[in-house]
């Protein structure tokens, strides 16, 4: 998993294999196969946390994931969208590289 940082975009130079855990997440979003590109990881957690009503109606940038398999991988009750660093550390010990 190689990241190059351009304009403040995080781009993912290979796809990338998510642990069980994640994957069971991104498969309740509707992901197919087992190797992503961390954008399509993003979209599909987004997309899970849509369908399972984890954000805020009214401030929806806070998630909230406790007593959710979302929170289990988090390790918390709550986020906001808007410091996306506990994900970033989420996924660093819930994907390795395809290429391995
Ligand atoms: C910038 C981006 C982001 C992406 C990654 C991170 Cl670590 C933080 C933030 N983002 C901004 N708001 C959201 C968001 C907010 C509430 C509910 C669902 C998504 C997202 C997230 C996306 C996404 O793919 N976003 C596409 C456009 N979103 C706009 C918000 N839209 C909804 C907001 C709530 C009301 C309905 C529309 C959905 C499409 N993927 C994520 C995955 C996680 Cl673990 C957490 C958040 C997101």
């Amino acid at each position: 998993l190689l990241l190059n940082h351009s304009n403040k975009n995080l781009c993912v130079v290979f796809q990338v294999r998510p642990k069980l855990p994640l994957l069971r997440i991104l498969q309740a979003a509707g992901a197919q196969g087992e190797t992503f590109t961390l954008k399509e990881v993003m979209h599909y957690l987004g997309q899970y946390i849509m369908v399972r009503q984890l954000y805020d109606k009214r401030q929806q940038h806070m998630v909230y994931c406790g007593g959710d398999q979302l929170g289990e991988l988090l390790g918390l009750e709550s986020f906001s969208v808007k410091d996306p660093s506990p994900v970033y550390d989420m996924l660093k010990r819930n994907l390795t590289s395809a290429a391995m």
